[in-house]
């Protein structure tokens, strides 16, 4: 039995002092024992962050990581870095990574095994086009962004690993895909990850949906044999994220 995961994903927003008050103020309304939950939040407020969570069930993931462990990187962050901040968990390959900051699916993979190596576990997003959705190509784009984000990961390694799937075209504009959609590919992505590895890797794996999921479209998504939470955008900043939290 796969233990839920809910991810609260802040993207720019939120400076430190008001990093901290969201924790506080969500601390009491996500507590939970059945589900993992995370705050991925900006870079700037991780180490505040963390002091704030600290006591609770929550942890603190990062938005984004640097492949490369130190050197000469302007305005990059290291796996290290991260680590030494008290980060578990890192996203990579948000589409708006890939969209406005060039990131590729090699890219990708380089910031997997990287996450690995530094024992955190990376959130892995993947998700197609509304063009690519209507040319009825989902989930051949899926399955090869999955296939090359997962190059050189061990069965070990991937058994820990979370994939969110959020179809770009639900991310951020209230429009949320149906249950069957979400579920249809989160199970193909699961399918795929069979194919690379074996059945228990597959079974093993988490995998969220993301895309405007809000408190009332939570309770149905989640409840889907191959969704194992969500990785959440505009409503993990709000009292809101407690009810997706705790959705059943
Ligand atoms: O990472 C989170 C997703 O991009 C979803 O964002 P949203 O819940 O605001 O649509």
């Amino acid at each position: 039995m796969r233990k839920k995961i809910i991810a609260g994903n802040w993207k720019m927003n939120m400076t430190p002092s008001e990093a901290v008050a969201l924790v506080n103020e969500l601390k009491p309304l996500v507590a939970c024992e059945d589900a993992d939950v995370v705050f991925c939040v900006p870079a700037i407020d991780i180490i505040p962050a963390v002091e704030a969570a600290k006591g609770s069930n929550i942890e603190i993931g990062a938005e984004n990581m640097y492949f490369e462990e130190k050197g000469a990187y302007t305005g990059e962050i290291s796996p290290n870095m991260l680590v030494d901040a008290g980060v578990k968990y890192v996203i990579i390959g948000h589409s708006e990574r890939r969209e406005y900051f060039a990131e590729t699916d090699e890219t990708v993979n380089k910031k997997v095994l990287k996450a690995f190596e530094h024992n955190m576990i990376p959130i892995i997003c993947c998700g197609e086009s509304l063009k690519q959705r209507e040319q009825g190509i989902t989930i051949d784009w899926i399955r090869q962004q999955i296939k090359i984000a997962f190059l050189n990961v061990t069965a070990d390694q991937a058994k820990t690993a979370v994939i969110a799937y959020e179809p770009i075209w639900a991310i951020g504009t209230g429009k949320v895909a149906t249950t069957e959609q979400a579920q249809e590919v989160c199970a193909a992505i699961r399918c795929c990850i069979g194919e690379i590895y074996d059945e228990a890797t597959a079974e093993a794996i988490r995998i969220q949906y993301g895309g405007s999921v809000s408190a009332s479209s939570a309770p149905e998504l989640f409840s889907q044999p191959d969704i194992d939470g969500g990785l959440v955008g505009g409503a993990s900043l709000k009292p809101d994220f407690g009810k997706i939290v705790n959705w059943h």
